[in-house]
């Protein structure tokens, strides 16, 4: 049997400002593929500001990202980001199939994306989240939850390897959920990197392998199950939490 070597995104020290002030400071992260990996943190934390300077949205003070030992900036395409909901303009006019095949011009440009592997791969993806129905229908004209499974299957035709998610789980029902969390843990089992942003203090938090709590600073970087039997949790959310 072959042992496919873990592949790693490495952040040194990486320091982000907005004109109010430092939201990360002298941030150090080794992330490998393999492992769902949720980042935890209380609001203004600083979590979307991670994935936003992770590609490139927002420019760093200091600091340098490296995907398997060669700076990120280098490999943007490698890179598959689903943003929070609420920074999505839902009313733009486009259907369901475009909003897909995007993902396809970003991958491979504009004229390569018409070929017969993309269009097998938008199809495939949508029918992963079971969304292939409703193919021709604006997106603004769904649900909340089927909004989030066509970002999943934008994602999922990237293709990329490293994929990060800003609260993907945001008014999704339980098996939308399901779906979400099991095609995750698909990709981490064919070696992509995935990082999500993660409200849920729940039973949910158990799907992830690991956890990074973050408040501005790297809290702790360990194991779920380690996170879930220390006091790091309550001691960054306050006593109130339901995970333990
Ligand atoms: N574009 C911006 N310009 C100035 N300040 C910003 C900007 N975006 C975020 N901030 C501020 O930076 C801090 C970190 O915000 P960020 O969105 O990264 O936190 P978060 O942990 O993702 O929060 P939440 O859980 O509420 O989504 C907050 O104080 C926020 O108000």
């Amino acid at each position: 049997m072959f042992y496919t070597l873990p592949k790693q995104l490495e952040i040194n020290n990486l320091t982000v400002s907005y004109p109010h002030g430092t939201v990360l400071q002298n941030i150090f992260l080794t992330i490998e593929s393999g492992k769902l990996i949720g980042i935890i943190g209380p609001n203004g934390a600083g979590k979307s500001t991670l994935l936003k300077t992770i590609i490139e949205q927002i420019k760093p003070i200091s600091g340098e990202i490296f995907y398997q030992g060669a700076p990120l900036k280098n490999q943007r395409a490698r890179i598959g980001y689903v943003p929070q909901r609420a920074q999505v303009d839902w009313d733009f006019p486009i259907n369901v199939w475009d909003v897909v095949m995007m993902a396809r011009l970003k991958k491979i440009g504009w004229f390569s994306s018409y070929s017969k592997k993309s269009y097998e791969c938008v199809k495939a993806a949508l029918e992963k989240v079971d969304m292939l129905k409703y193919k021709d229908r604006n997106i603004r004209e769904l649900s909340g939850g089927q909004q989030q499974r066509v970002f999943l299957a934008r994602l999922l035709a990237q293709e990329a390897d490293l994929l990060l998610l800003d609260e993907p789980f945001t008014g999704v029902d339980f098996q939308t959920q399901k779906i979400i969390f099991s095609l995750l843990k698909e990709q981490i089992a064919s070696n992509k990197i995935v990082i999500v942003i993660h409200h849920d203090l729940g039973e949910s938090i158990i799907n992830f392998d690991e956890l990074i709590l973050l408040n501005k600073k790297i809290i702790s970087h360990d194991l779920t199950t380690k996170i879930l039997n220390s006091k790091k949790l309550s001691t960054l959310f306050g006593e109130h939490i339901y995970a333990n």
